[in-house]
């Protein structure tokens, strides 16, 4: 198939998810007939679908279909009294200079890129003053310097297109953190990085060792001690790419623990920083007792990103990208709707139909063994991410990072992962995040072996008979 129609094709399915997919914005739809059209298209969608269902066993428990219908969801309030501005947990590091083994080495600071998405290369200054915690990319060069050796001299690559990298730069050029807390992350030995600890984390790495889900998570290299502060050693993902293209997807449909819910609730706490993050993105966010106090709660805070960007209505929301040439972006905040990220998913594959497909298989296996992983089936699995990292070798990988939130059930307690959350069931609709990132991913590869996944006629409805679908959404309606 010719490019160009190949890539009509994609756009095309981009939209048209699916029956179910139709529902999934259909709230939408009332506001733009365009939209909606592109909804009933259906064809490109079958085709990416069985493409999937040779990728993948059918799920043993298929989420159903969402809504974007942001308002109807009943979200637990929260009482807000004014009790002054809670500080963030955010690091407070000053000394995160010194750093690590190599030639050239990564300095992983508190430096950050606004969440407004700017692209220009601002001053020192703005990059310092920013109050983002994202797209951190910041590098320590030694200009020649032997391993061993150390020096406070150092790069911050903020944005940056057509870097002039020399090849033997190319592979040292690897780090970013595309989301998290500032000064969360230390360069460590050669492939490795050092990650704030956290006793959370650490179980929940201790308890990954054994499971179906190892293989697909940072290994665990222990606790270390630098500077007088604990650390989780652990792999750093992007040092054997080249140059690597990385975007970090929150899963799951909430990103706050229950807990921190109750805590809300008992101890409402206004957060001057989150009221502040709010009015950046979007100055009619607050409400005007918000605006007078100048303060939000995190859970009021965590709910109002969620229904901003994607994570409402799709399960899962894009963090931050960096791709090959430097460019950097997480002014993700408003992404929303699904051809929006689907869009934000083709340009960061560039179209290259054979990085799709990797994505794919790799997110077909993580699907295969989360059926398994115990883990997986005993915690509560909340603010944890996908990594995917893609070079121009076409090797493309994604893992599960971030486990700091995620915590065991009670003994005897198992989550589905798939139906919708009410408070006291800890569900955190992570397959139903994944199962909606899987299918906007399909629409991104709707090329070529082009004959092969065209539809007949019989074939047009998804799924394997009677209309019955061969993968679904969740639909929050069920509630
Ligand atoms: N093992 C790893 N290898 C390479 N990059 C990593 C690894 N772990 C994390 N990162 C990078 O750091 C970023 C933040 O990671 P992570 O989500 O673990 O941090 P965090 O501070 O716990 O985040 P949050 O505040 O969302 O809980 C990721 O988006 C990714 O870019
Ligand atoms: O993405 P944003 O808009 O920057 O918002 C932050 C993000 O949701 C983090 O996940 C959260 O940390 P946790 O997941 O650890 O709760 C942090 O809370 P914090 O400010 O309390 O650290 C938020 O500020």
């Amino acid at each position: 198939m010719p490019k160009q129609q190949r890539r009509r094709t994609s756009k095309e399915a981009v939209a048209g998810i699916s029956n179910d997919g139709s529902r999934l914005e259909r709230k939408q739809c009332g506001k733009s007939t365009e939209v909606c059209n592109e909804l009933q298209s259906e064809t490109a969608t079958a085709q990416c679908q069985r493409k999937a269902a040779r990728r993948s066993p059918p799920s043993a428990a298929p989420p159903s279909a969402p809504t974007e219908r942001t308002e109807e969801r009943r979200v637990p309030q929260v009482t807000i009294t004014p009790e002054g501005c809670g500080a963030s947990r955010e690091m407070q590091q000053g000394d995160w200079d010194e750093v690590v083994e190599g030639p050239l080495r990564r300095k992983l600071s508190n430096s950050s890129i606004s969440s407004t998405g700017s692209s220009l290369v601002e001053s020192e200054d703005d990059i310092l003053s920013d109050s983002e915690s994202k797209g951190i990319i910041t590098l320590e060069h030694l200009g020649g310097v032997e391993s061993g050796e150390h020096t406070k001299s150092w790069w911050k690559l903020k944005t940056v297109v057509n870097w002039p990298f020399v090849a033997s730069q190319r592979k040292r050029l690897n780090w970013v953190q595309l989301a998290g807390h500032k000064g969360n992350f230390k360069a460590a030995g050669e492939g490795s990085i050092l990650k704030k600890f956290s006793e959370n984390e650490k179980q929940c790495f201790e308890r990954l060792s054994g499971d179906a889900l190892q293989p697909f998570v940072p290994q665990f290299l222990g606790v270390v001690e630098k500077d007088g502060e604990s650390f989780l050693h652990m792999t750093d993902l992007l040092a054997t790419f080249d140059l690597p293209n990385v975007m970090d997807c929150k899963m799951g449909i909430r990103t706050y623990l229950e807990e921190e819910l109750v805590r809300a609730r008992d101890r409402p706490k206004l957060r001057k920083d989150l009221y502040e993050k709010m009015v950046e993105v979007d100055g009619q966010g607050p409400t005007a007792l918000e605006h007078a106090q100048k303060g939000v709660t995190k859970p009021r805070y965590m709910q109002w990103r969620e229904t901003m960007s994607s994570t409402h209505t799709l399960g899962f929301r894009i963090e931050g990208i960096k791709k090959a040439d430097g460019t950097c972006r997480t002014d993700f905040k408003k992404t929303h709707n699904q051809q929006d990220v689907t869009a934000v998913f083709r340009d960061f594959v560039e179209e290259d139909d054979s990085i799709v497909r990797s994505y794919l298989g790799r997110l077909a296996e993580i699907q295969q063994v989360l059926q398994t992983s115990e883990f997986f089936k005993r915690h509560e699995v909340v603010g944890s991410s996908l990594l995917f990292i893609h070079d121009h070798t076409g090797r493309a990988e994604v893992w599960l990072i971030d486990f700091g939130k995620t915590s065991a059930l009670p003994e005897g307690q198992m989550l589905s992962h798939a139906v919708p959350w009410q408070e006291g069931n800890r569900e955190d609709g992570y397959l139903w995040g994944l199962e909606n990132l899987v299918q906007l991913l399909e629409a991104v590869d709707c090329g070529p072996p082009g004959e092969e996944t065209r539809a007949s006629p019989g074939e047009e409805t998804r799924g394997s008979g009677a209309g019955e679908p061969a993968s679904s959404f969740l639909d929050p309606d069920a509630q």
